[in-house]
């Protein structure tokens, strides 16, 4: 019998959508309960090779459909009407298999804001304790240390499961942009897992110090259970939509199973407990529409019966927007584009297949982040937020379900432990139209961090084949607020490129550049911006009457056993990279099922 027919025919407890970051880890932990029965049903197939383990190799799978999903926003009237990429992992271990590795918890003070949006149970301290659940950390090289690697032990996870540490390799840039960082006064944060972000600091990354290689969700959690009866785990499989049984009166929806596609045949496999979405940002408010969880109008216009009317479903998505800048290098310098020579990147992945370092054991490694105080000057703070202020009286805002999550954004913008910005020098040149190919670059990219403009995913049809309607709604933001902090973001990049030691290595600011108008800067910016690729917020964690989605317990409003697990719950962006919070969120959801339901659930593999 063929591996869907006899998935389909088990008796599954859980059955989870998508073996992805949070997915195949929450999938993971449920199992260690050997009573339970756990299924998985991922539309990717394992991939373990080169391009996803090599860390030096990141981004060279990039739009190759047989790891990405690769889906294109629709036209953004903002920016130039151009489709904008989001890429997404399509593989065992989903976006965690081709993300850039950075490992990063998020802040103190923005988880516990989260309360003020009505959400409990979700405050730093939890945040912190389930992502230190996670981790499996180990303290940074000499090398990596003389490079700023945080090697405070107090604020890591030792005994979890994704291998954790600094990189090995260091590109020449690395000090001089802590030089000149320093020198904007900026200061060196030498713990950024302590919940304070502020700072330029060296990150800690999701790969194995032994190895060198990727740690994630695959090898971290799935291959320590693989061989366990009681997880089953169906590759190359699509659900199609979960199905819900009808509702008797007032009384909650209840999912039956999931129906699935592989290989061209139909299945439906059936569930005695839950059925958890983890299909990512993109994917879990598609496969809830499909499934009748949605705004009843968009689901009758789609001609899908409604089983949980949920206007929530596909809206307030948000995302981090980045605008790249490039830099011409005085003198001779290795950097990332050295790599695109055969002979040069062969000889490197001989040496790093010999000796486990060298370029292609560590990508990029510096970031920084800073409140809006420290680059926007209090003359513009003042008028843009004079401007903002005004259009957040306008009663769309005023009388929209997300009103708190308005005044929270605003609370933010005057408060020096947020980090608004985050800047990253990344050693390679990525514009096109060179103007020296014998000369090494730099790119410099300014990401908003907190970004007003919110837009939605919808499913197109009521078919899971067709990609979802994607509307980041980029650069739509009131008062045109984010389009000013851009460009004020990209004149405080010009003033780093001519600063301290980094100053001192920039032979040329290629484009933009520092004499160019205000007009002109918006309209490269509209050229060039794009998504950090960290969509989050389409089914949002959120009271009901603010359009929420889930509940302080992941369950799926209206339904009485399916939950969401992924990317999507957030219910406004955090100032730095998800993946660290999203295994934090498995271990979070392993807790909550346990307790929900007294499973004897342990949240150690
Ligand atoms: C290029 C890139 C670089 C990044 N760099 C970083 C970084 O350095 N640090 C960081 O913290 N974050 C980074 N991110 C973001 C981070 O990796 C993602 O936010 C995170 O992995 C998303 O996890 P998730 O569990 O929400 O979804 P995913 O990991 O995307 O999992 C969703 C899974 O569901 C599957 N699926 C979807 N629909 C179905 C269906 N109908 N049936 C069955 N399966 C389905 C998908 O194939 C996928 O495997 C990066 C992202 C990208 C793309």
């Amino acid at each position: 019998m063929d591996a869907a027919s006899i998935f389909s025919r088990q008796n599954f407890d859980y059955i989870v959508v998508g073996g992805g970051t949070t997915g195949l880890a929450l999938a993971s932990l449920l199992s260690t309960n050997k009573n339970i029965h756990v299924g998985v049903i991922e539309v990717g197939e394992r991939k373990d090779d080169d391009l996803v383990l090599v860390p030096g190799m990141i981004g060279r799978v990039l739009g190759n459909p047989e790891y990405d999903w690769g889906f294109l926003t629709k036209p953004q009237v903002n920016a130039k009407d151009r489709q904008i990429p989001i890429n997404r992992g399509k593989v065992l271990g989903g976006t965690s298999a081709l993300n850039y590795m950075a490992y990063c918890r998020g802040s103190r003070i923005e988880f516990d804001d989260w309360e003020k949006l009505g959400i409990k149970g979700w405050d730093w301290e939890t945040m912190r304790r389930v992502v230190n659940a996670s981790e499996a950390w180990t303290p940074p090289s000499d090398h990596a240390k003389q490079h700023n690697a945080d090697c405070v032990t107090q604020h890591h996870g030792r005994g979890g499961h994704v291998k954790t540490t600094a990189y090995s390799y260091y590109y020449d840039l690395v000090l001089p942009f802590f030089d000149t960082m320093n020198k904007l006064g900026v200061a060196t944060n030498y713990s950024e897992a302590s919940g304070d972000l502020i700072g330029i600091w060296t990150y800690t990354a999701s790969i194995d110090p032994e190895t060198r290689t990727r740690s994630y969700s695959t090898n971290a959690y799935y291959d320590h259970v693989s061989n366990r009866p009681n997880i089953v785990v169906l590759t190359g499989a699509q659900a199609t939509k979960v199905l819900m049984g009808d509702r008797e009166g007032r009384a909650p929806s209840r999912a039956l199973g999931v129906e699935f596609m592989k290989a061209g045949g139909k299945f439906a496999a059936s569930v005695r407990r839950e059925v958890i979405i983890c299909a990512g940002a993109l994917q879990t408010p598609q496969l809830l529409e499909l499934s009748g969880i949605g705004n009843t109008e968009l689901l009758k216009h789609l001609n899908i019966p409604v089983k949980v009317d949920l206007p929530g479903v596909g809206e307030n998505f948000q995302d981090h927007f980045v605008v790249p800048m490039g830099a011409e290098l005085k003198g001779r310098h290795i950097t990332v584009d050295d790599l695109s020579s055969p002979s040069f990147s062969d000889k490197e992945l001989d040496h790093y297949r010999a000796t486990r370092s060298g370029m292609l054991s560590s990508t990029l490694s510096t970031l920084v982040f800073i409140p809006t105080s420290a680059f926007i000057s209090p003359d513009v703070m003042k008028s843009m937020l004079t401007s903002l202020d005004r259009a957040l009286l306008r009663p769309a805002i005023q009388n929209s379900p997300y009103k708190k999550w308005y005044e929270l954004q605003r609370s933010w913008l005057e408060n020096d432990g947020v980090a608004q910005l985050e800047i990253i020098l990344f050693p390679s040149y990525t514009h096109e139209g060179c103007t020296n190919e014998n000369a090494r670059h730099y790119t410099m990219s300014v990401f908003l961090q907190h970004a007003w403009s919110r837009g939605y995913v919808h499913a197109k049809s009521s078919s899971i084949l067709d990609p979802p309607e994607i509307d980041p709604a980029t650069l739509e933001s009131p008062g045109d607020i984010d389009m000013t902090m851009l460009v004020e973001a990209v004149k405080y990049a010009f003033k780093i490129m001519q600063t301290g030691a980094l100053g001192d290595l920039t032979a040329n600011i290629v484009e933009p550049q520092p004499s160019w108008s205000d007009d002109k800067l918006r309209d490269y910016v509209r050229s060039v911006v794009k998504s950090a690729l960290h969509p989050i917020g389409t089914a949002s964690m959120l009271p009901r009457s603010a359009n929420g989605v889930v509940d302080n317990n992941l369950k799926v409003y209206g339904t009485s056993n399916l939950r969401v697990a992924d990317a999507s719950i957030f219910p406004i962006h955090m100032g730095t990279h998800p993946q660290a919070t999203l295994y934090g969120l498995a271990h979070r959801a392993a807790e909550i099922i346990q307790e929900s339901q007294d499973n004897n659930v342990s949240a150690k593999l």
